[in-house]
């Protein structure tokens, strides 16, 4: 497993930063820049969380580090620092094999520490092992099951309060909408009045200074003030333009009306072409003032809402969690509380050991401590059941319905509800650990290092800011020097300043957006935030799942054709192996199978009894593979036995203990390669059957019965009707489709035909944990790849999508991979897919056309500016024709898609 810039070596700590003050990508890479360049500091910073985390040796104090961030333009303040022992409390989730949702999955059945149970012997396997976990410590990677209570077994990370993400947004959002709308109201009678001579009343220019000023101060601060701050780490930003020409207009206006006789009572004003028309009078520029800064507020606000939306899916995820938790203390009759004294060689409670409760915030859990869990209440945190049995919810981490039956020895996440009994569980994972925050962390990483569409106008703003403020001083000496009078000079060098006040910039990009994905939606694509835009423009690569994807995910079992006994050794009397020919599309032709003689709807025989064992450890998974199987059970052999000790093999199978006919059996169904690894003994029938299943492009698994196979299961899924057209349009868009999937490699050379996937672009019979990797490989090859898929489990492959290129997530998928997918497809239609890319594709075409537009306006505006043929006033109007531009071309992505 890797980890998370956690260090080994004695020395080196991990510290998490609070940094104040960032606001775009640049931001992010310029702390980490500052951080990194610290001896032996491995830094990286999110913009989502306004966290960093920084892993630094002991030569480096946390000082250095907020020195670093202060360099950088910023502040920060230590939130936390752990140290890098333990490496289960900052493991990297995504590299674990486990992908979240069989992570979050593991209510009870097998966790990342991985139940490793053979098939035939799950019972009391939980408990045993947990006993040899408590051996072992939490210095286990990944798996901390059996974590025992003793104080020097338990890793105790500094507390560190849970991240509000994005708070800073929101205050940010109401503060400028708050000036927006001040600045709203006193802006349009200063323009009106400006502009009419009709309406300038007696002593109107005193009036509409007083209106003016407010808005040029007080609800132009937040430009004034990013630009000193910029200015004072020698930077110029588009805020500098903005708060100089504001400043510049105001300033002027206010010398003209106290000493350049505008103030003159009964003076009427009117609009001016030409700064050299106003005469001997000097002119006011109030309204450019006032109206620069009202544009870009409103600018400024839709950016800081959208900015804060973006964290939505990490607020969601870590909201989930408890807060509060129930703490339990046993005290032996001797007064110890220490593990050995009150946990028996089972890791159980002794029965003379006393208990005591108290409440607590989960901050305050450590790994090891022991906590109640009453029915309807969520679990705190990630640990091991050892008193109680109970069933968990956890379908807000996987999208799985059915409450999984828990009991001693099982793992238990947090975050998912208890439903039914009380259970006592030791925490075996606290704080950063935990699965929940490990699938924060890992929507975090997914989050982060993306471009945003503004980068682009923050680079040219980088070259541009500086050579206006250069060609308004220019122009201001050059009118002087040429003789022309302080007001003539000094009025064209604000115009020049206020044309290429890019006021439309503000626009181009929120306009666009807000248009692009409400089309978007109205076509069942949402789309999380401008960075999903630009990664749209550099795909090459699609990898799509196939179960759910490209298929229906609707699998079904033909009892009459598709499920052949093959040895019923100790499961009623042994049936002959008959199996049609696969290769055969017409099923009506097969002359011979094992039920030509059984009666249905009720089957009975071998193949009843087969279905049964099946079905009823399936009943319990929510798997395409499972529900096929269970139902057909149930319609064809009635009611289903029950089932004990379910565990669901990610990507594999399913076991459990069913008792049929008075007899207990080891049942598992599953991947016939997984069956043989588990010590289970595969006929060369079944072998065959399996294989005869596989070339008609089935997916055969295989149920074992007490460590023998005894009989295939061959379900069917069918190809979505879209999907052919899908792929072929992907094509045509430059993009390449790779299939990938945990089915066998012949069932997805079937679908890869039949929608038009070379041989080459087939990736089959991948583990849940492994769908990372192949998408991590074409991702080192250079390729940007795309990642299309429901979630259940593939959500870390979508995850690690989103890092490079985009993770789009099928509707019917899981909450946590749409939050985390950069793209989700409400109608789960893989051209749903094709209609994203193409409107993100446009927006982002439309969001460049914008800035040309925002910018042009000024390129061609600043020569006239400067040659004193614009007044600041009609500056002011070419960028409300700019932004005119703007609204109306990015309203033609209403017709995208
Ligand atoms: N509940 C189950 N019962 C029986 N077999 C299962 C079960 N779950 C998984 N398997 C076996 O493991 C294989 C891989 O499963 P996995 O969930 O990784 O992929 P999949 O759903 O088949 O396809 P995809 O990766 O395209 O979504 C399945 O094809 C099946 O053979």
């Amino acid at each position: 497993m890797a980890s998370f810039g956690v260090a080994d070596a004695t020395g080196e700590r991990v510290v998490d930063l609070s940094v104040q003050g960032m606001t775009c990508a640049s931001c992010v890479a310029r702390v980490e820049k500052k951080l990194n360049k610290l001896d032996g500091v491995d830094a990286s910073v999110n913009l989502a969380t306004e966290s960093a985390r920084v892993t630094a040796p002991a030569s480096v104090s946390d000082d250095d580090l907020l020195g670093a961030v202060a360099r950088a333009g910023y502040s920060a303040t230590v939130t936390g620092t752990s140290q890098p022992e333990g490496a289960d409390v900052l493991v990297d989730p995504t590299a674990s094999d486990t992908s979240a949702g069989s992570a979050a999955g593991s209510g009870s059945s097998e966790g990342p520490g991985g139940r490793t149970e053979g098939v035939a012997g799950t019972a009391g396997a939980g408990t045993a092992q947990s006993a040899a976990g408590a051996e072992r410590g939490t210095s286990e990677a990944g798996g901390s099951r059996g974590a025992a209570p003793r104080a020097e077994a338990a890793p105790t990370p500094a507390r560190k309060p849970a991240p509000r993400i994005g708070e800073s947004q929101i205050a940010r959002a109401a503060d400028l909408k708050h000036r927006l709308i001040v600045s709203l109201i006193l802006s349009v009678p200063v323009m009106v009045i400006s502009m009419a001579p009709a309406l300038q009343f007696y002593g109107w220019q005193w009036a509409v200074a007083a209106m003016a000023l407010p808005v040029a101060t007080w609800g132009a601060w937040p430009f004034h003030k990013a630009a000193w701050g910029a200015i004072k780490h020698g930077a110029f930003t588009m805020d500098t333009l903005v708060s100089m020409g504001v400043i510049a207009a105001t300033g002027w206006s206010l010398w003209a009306l106290i000493w350049g006789g505008a103030g003159e009572l009964g003076m009427r004003m009117s609009m001016e072409l030409m700064p050299r028309s106003s005469g001997h009078m000097a002119h006011m520029y109030f309204e450019s003032a006032a109206w620069v800064t009202t544009f870009l507020l409103a600018g400024r606000f839709a950016e800081a809402r959208a900015k804060y939306r973006s964290g939505d899916a990490l607020r969601a995820l870590l909201e989930l969690g408890a807060k509060e938790v129930t703490v339990v203390t046993l005290t032996s009759p001797s007064g110890s509380t220490d593990a050995v004294d009150v946990l028996d060689d089972e890791g159980a409670p002794r029965a003379d050991a006393v208990r005591s409760e108290r409440r607590a915030p989960v901050d305050e859990l450590r790994a090891g401590d022991l906590f109640s869990v009453r029915p309807g209440e969520k679990i705190a945190t990630d640990g091991v059941v050892i008193e109680g049995s109970s069933a968990v919810d956890a379908s807000m981490l996987t999208g799985e319905s059915v409450p999984v039956d828990v009991a001693v020895g099982d793992e238990v996440t947090g975050a998912t509800v208890n439903t039914s009994g009380s259970l006592l569980v030791r925490a075996t994972r606290v704080g950063e650990g935990t699965t929940l925050a490990r699938i924060g962390k890992m929507v975090t990483a997914a989050q982060a290092g993306k471009a945003p569409v503004q980068r682009l106008a923050d680079r040219i703003s980088g070259v541009f800011v500086p050579t206006v403020i250069g060609l308004a001083v220019l122009t201001f000496l050059g009118w002087l020097a040429l003789g022309h009078p302080l007001q003539h000079a000094f009025m064209a060098g604000v115009a020049v300043l206020v044309i290429a006040c890019p006021c439309a910039l503000g626009l181009a990009t929120p306009t666009a957006l807000l248009v692009g994905s409400g089309r978007a939606a109205q076509l069942g694509v949402v789309i999380k935030g401008p960075e999903v835009l630009e990664s749209t423009r550099a795909l090459d690569t699609i990898v799509l799942d196939k179960t759910g994807t490209i298929t229906e995910g609707r699998m079904s079992l033909d009892v009459e054709h598709d499920v052949a006994v093959v040895e019923a050794a100790g499961v009623g009397s042994p049936a002959s192996a008959t199996i049609r020919d696969p290769r055969s599309s017409d099923r009506s032709r097969q002359a011979h199978h094992a039920f030509d003689e059984a009666p249905n709807p009720v089957l009975s025989g071998p193949t009843a009894t087969a279905l049964a064992l099946a079905g009823a450890v399936e009943h319990a998974s929510e798997h395409p593979v499972a529900q096929a199987i269970a139902v057909s059970a149930r319609d064809n052999v009635g009611e289903l036995p029950q089932v004990a000790d379910f565990s669901n093999h990610e990507g594999r199978g399913v076991s459990g203990r069913v008792e049929l006919d008075g007899t207990v059996h080891e049942v598992a169904v599953g991947r016939p390669t997984w069956l043989a690894e588990q010590g289970v003994s595969v006929p060369d029938a079944i072998t065959t059957a399996v294989d005869d299943a596989q070339v008609t492009g089935a997916t055969a698994v295989v149920l074992a019965v007490d460590g023998a196979a005894t009989a295939v299961l061959a379900v069917r899924d069918t190809v979505r009707e879209s999907s052919k057209a899908a792929i072929g349009q992907l094509r045509e868009m430059g993009i390449r489709p790779v299939l990938l999937t945990g089915d066998n490699a012949r069932a997805a050379q079937h679908v890869a035909d039949e929608v038009g996937i070379p041989a080459q672009d087939v990736r089959a019979e991948v583990l849940p944990g492994d769908k990372r990797d192949v998408v991590t490989e074409l991702q080192s090859q250079g390729h940007d790849v795309g990642m299309v898929g429901d979630g259940v489990n593939d959500a870390a492959a979508l995850a690690q999508a989103g890092t490079q290129g985009l993770g789009f997530a099928m509707g019917s998928g899981t909450d946590v991979a749409i939050e985390a997918a950069d793209i989700t497809l409400v109608r789960a239609d893989l051209d749903a897919a094709v209609t994203a890319i193409r409107i993100s594709r446009q927006t982002l075409r439309i969001i460049k056309q914008n800035l040309f537009w925002a910018f042009i306006y000024n390129v061609l505006g600043i020569p006239l500016a400067a040659l004193g043929l614009l007044n600041p006033m009609i500056a002011g109007g070419a960028m409300a024709c700019s932004s005119v531009i703007v609204v109306t071309n990015s309203l033609r992505l209403r017709r995208a898609g």
